[in-house]
């Protein structure tokens, strides 16, 4: 089965077309005023998706009001949580919102996949990401985890990979893990929040070849 592809923090309509073309399954807009890839909702919803492809905003502890306006601005299929949001926020979110809800679980020891079990119920999609040190964004920092840590772990929902992965990295990422949904941020961009159309390509290029 081929590895999809989530293009994550686009915000031209030149990167979107590109990931588009490119085959991404989901495209992903950032609204977190700290991140250098924050966009406000309107100009996302400006950019042409099709029908297929699924449009998740990021979000990091935001409240009814914002989801709220991202969703319809943005026209946004789905929403990724990727604050310190509890089972009981994901699940009241999801129930309000009715789009798809993928968690965020940030990981750097093995204990810390076990925090995807109480999102069962909850969420739709396990998202594991590194976790970043205090003090920074909770993601789009460009880093890895040990991928080795979901070796025989059993995966309470579907889920994807993400941190630090990149056109260089996929394939032994994907190999090693079996993940069938990929997201990447920072790997497709030329400096913090911009992004790159021939990084795109090449990372899309390269999960087609998986
Ligand atoms: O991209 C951001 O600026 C961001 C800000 C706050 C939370 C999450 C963010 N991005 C997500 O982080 C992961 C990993 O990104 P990277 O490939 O390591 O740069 C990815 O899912 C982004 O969606």
């Amino acid at each position: 089965m081929p590895v999809s592809a989530k293009i994550c923090g686009l915000s031209t309509p030149e990167t979107v077309d590109v990931a588009i073309r490119g085959g991404a399954s989901h495209v992903g807009f950032v609204f977190f005023p700290k991140s250098p890839r924050d966009i406000v909702p309107e100009r996302a919803g400006q950019f042409a998706t099709s029908g297929h492809v699924g449009r998740i905003g990021v979000f990091v502890d935001p409240d009814d009001a914002l989801l709220a306006h991202a969703v319809a601005g943005a026209r946004l299929t789905g929403v990724q949580l990727h604050g310190d949001e509890t089972p009981e926020r994901v699940a009241a979110v999801k129930a309000r919102l009715g789009v798809e809800v993928w968690k965020a679980v940030p990981v750097r020891t093995r204990a810390d996949l076990d925090a995807a079990h109480g999102y069962r119920g909850a969420a739709d999609r396990i998202l594991y990401d590194a976790k970043t040190p205090k003090g920074t964004l909770p993601g789009g920092m460009g880093l890895r985890f040990d991928w080795k840590l979901l070796d025989g772990f059993a995966h309470p929902l579907p889920w994807a990979l993400s941190g630090g992965l990149d056109v260089g990295n996929v394939a032994e990422a994907a190999g090693l893990t079996n993940a069938r949904l990929v997201d990447v941020s920072s790997g497709v961009e030329s400096a913090p929040g911009v992004k790159d159309v021939d990084k795109i390509a090449a990372f899309l290029q390269a999960t087609g070849r998986i």
